[in-house]
């Protein structure tokens, strides 16, 4: 399967690392994960959520969002910019609307926190919105979509993060990288779920890129004088990431800070402040999902038509759809454990109190 995206290329020397080191069996590395979380003040509750979600990363080759985030997370929760023992309210906004306040703690504990009302409230009526606020997005999203594809739901879900991408022909960076994530059933199949930034490239993969000395794709980002750069330090030191497809990208990049923050209460991107907390690397920004139950649709036969479509694509000449590669590379990492180098690992179990 071709990794191709400009993400993909940045960080392929990382995955290629990360695909040749010491076996971790996938229990292991949650538990090794949970032993970081607890050591650096979560509750356990945040410990064993946080833990599945960073090793199901590493697990499905979401390298930017997998164990190299471990050392923000422990900044994070040090620096007191996020509070690892936060407990989220959930309040219901209307018969299918719940608005969850995360009260700056970790997204993942206030969305679960809420998780199972709000699958109430989409089987009632057909379709529920759920807005989480003062929340800290740390991770990838699919994490979060594909368990409702797999109980037979469709899911969109939308996050804004720290001000890092310039508008299209814009100097000032205004936008996050501003994920969004759509999950939906296939009738024999696994899900079909996409996961993309709005940027270029995930932040993530370009903090990789310049741990790993790589040049960025052309048209991923710009210097501090907004000039065109593939350098992923001169993005960093005060240059930007652009949005992917210029306006088009621009667009979805808007239309995520209203979603996930003018709608929900959290910071936009540009707000965000952490200048108090040196060491913090995830924002307090806000998290939009939206799910529907398909059969509301009265086809009867929802997964079969996905199921056809993407047959016709394929027919077509795509090779794979999205997700796919996450699925096989679960496969084979469940079965031959998760491949971490051997520094990365090192790290982990010094941050562990491993001795
Ligand atoms: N929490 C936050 O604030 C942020 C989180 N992120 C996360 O970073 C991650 C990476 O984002 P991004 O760099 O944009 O992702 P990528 O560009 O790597 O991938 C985006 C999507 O495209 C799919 N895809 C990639 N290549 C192909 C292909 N050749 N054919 C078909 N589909 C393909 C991927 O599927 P597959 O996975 O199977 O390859 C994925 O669903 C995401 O998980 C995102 O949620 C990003 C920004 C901010
Ligand atoms: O990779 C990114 O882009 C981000 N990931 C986690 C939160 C901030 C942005």
């Amino acid at each position: 399967m071709s990794d191709e995206t400009p993400s993909r290329r940045a960080a392929a020397a990382f995955a290629q690392t990360a695909e040749s080191g010491t076996p971790v069996a996938f229990a292991d590395l949650v538990a090794l994960l949970e032993r970081i979380f607890l050591r650096h003040g979560t509750s356990e509750r945040v410990a064993a959520i946080l833990s599945e979600n960073c090793a199901s990363c590493e697990r499905d080759g979401s390298t930017s969002h997998g164990v190299f985030r471990i050392p923000g997370y422990v900044g994070s929760l040090k620096s007191g910019w996020v509070d690892g023992r936060a407990e989220p309210t959930v309040e219901e906004a209307g018969p299918a609307f719940l608005r969850v306040d995360a009260a700056n703690g970790f997204a993942q504990p206030a969305f679960l926190a809420a998780r199972g009302r709000f699958l109430e409230m989409v089987r009632d009526n057909g379709v529920a919105v759920m807005a989480i606020r003062n929340s800290h997005h740390f991770s990838a999203l699919w994490p979060d979509v594909e368990p409702f594809a797999r109980e037979g739901l469709v899911a969109l879900s939308f996050v804004n993060s720290f001000a890092c991408v310039v508008p299209p022909g814009g100097k000032a960076a205004v936008y996050g990288t501003n994920p969004m994530a759509f999950a939906t059933p296939v009738a024999g199949a696994d899900p079909m779920v996409f996961d993309q930034a709005a940027s270029s490239m995930a932040n993530g993969d370009v903090r990789i890129a310049a741990r790993e000395g790589h040049v960025l794709p052309a048209g991923s980002g710009v210097d501090r004088d907004g000039k065109p750069t593939t350098d992923p330090k001169a993005v960093l030191d005060g240059g930007a990431l652009l949005p992917f497809g210029g306006h088009k990208g621009g667009s979805i990049a808007f239309m995520i800070e209203v979603l996930a923050a003018a709608l929900t209460g959290g910071k936009y991107s540009r707000e965000v402040d952490w200048s108090a907390h040196p060491g913090a690397e995830t924002p307090c920004t806000g998290q939009l999902f939206i799910v529907i139950d398909p059969e509301r649709g009265g086809t009867g036969a929802f997964a079969d038509r996905v199921a056809g479509l993407i047959g016709e694509v394929k027919e077509a000449g795509q090779d794979r759809m999205p997700g796919e590669r996450r699925y096989a590379r679960r496969a084979r990492t469940l079965r031959d454990g998760i491949p971490l180098a051997p520094a990365r690992l090192a790290e982990l179990r010094a941050l562990a109190g491993d001795a």
